[in-house]
């Protein structure tokens, strides 16, 4: 199995940014070097097959995928219920990247995991964005959910290492995002 040189875990609620924010690090950073692994890609893969569904849709930010998001979650967790570590296991299979991103932490199951595997250099994220922002991105509250494990599980118990704010202040968040990209870099200058 690849060793990562620094493992940078995203979490953060329902339209506050998250792929948003992981596409311009991997972009700024360049596609040799990073790598987005979603937890959910397997998941939405997996799920669209067996519900005769359109895979693609299930990964944008659209409303086709919340129509889903309440079943999917259901069936992501009996999964996890049965083996913690599925979702984990299968998207760090065969990345060669020294720098992984993972988009869409939502468990303490799913954090521990990659602390067990990689605690040395694991680094969590927290994205983080208003009420008001996230409805104007699309977010509507959604009973089992948003009041679900899924939106809050991360809510309590983790110290984050960075918290990112994702408002509306483009020069502020371009700012956070130099002081990340600038940590990384300087975990891929070091020696093994
Ligand atoms: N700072 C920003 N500037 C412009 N658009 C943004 C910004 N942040 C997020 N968006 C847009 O808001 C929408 C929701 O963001 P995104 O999909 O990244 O959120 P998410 O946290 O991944 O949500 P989900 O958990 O539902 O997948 C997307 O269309 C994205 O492009
Ligand atoms: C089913 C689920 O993986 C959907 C995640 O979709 P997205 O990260 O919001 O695109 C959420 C979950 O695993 O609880």
């Amino acid at each position: 199995m690849a060793v990562p040189r620094l493992v940078l875990i995203f979490s953060g609620k329902r339209k506050s940014g998250k792929d948003y924010i992981t596409e311009r690090l991997r972009a700024s950073l360049g596609g040799d070097v990073c790598a987005i692994l979603r937890l959910s890609g397997p998941l939405k893969q997996q799920f669209a097959l067996e519900r005769g569904l359109d895979f693609e849709r299930l990964l944008d930010a659209s409303e086709y995928k919340e129509r889903y998001r309440a079943d999917m979650i259901r069936w992501g967790e009996e999964k996890r219920r049965a083996d913690p570590g599925f979702f984990c296991r299968l998207i760090v299979a065969g990345v060669t990247q020294p720098v992984w991103i993972i988009s869409d932490a939502r468990r303490r199951s799913d954090v521990d995991w990659f602390l067990e595997a990689y605690g040395a250099v694991v680094q969590t994220v927290r994205v983080e964005a208003s009420m008001e922002s996230r409805r104007s991105r699309g977010w509507v509250y959604a009973p089992e959910v948003d009041d679900a494990e899924s939106e809050c599980g991360l809510d309590t118990g983790v110290t984050f290492d960075w918290i990112i704010t994702n408002d509306r202040d483009e020069a502020s968040l371009d700012e956070q995002l130099l002081k990340l990209k600038a940590f990384t870099l300087s975990k891929l200058t070091l020696p093994v």
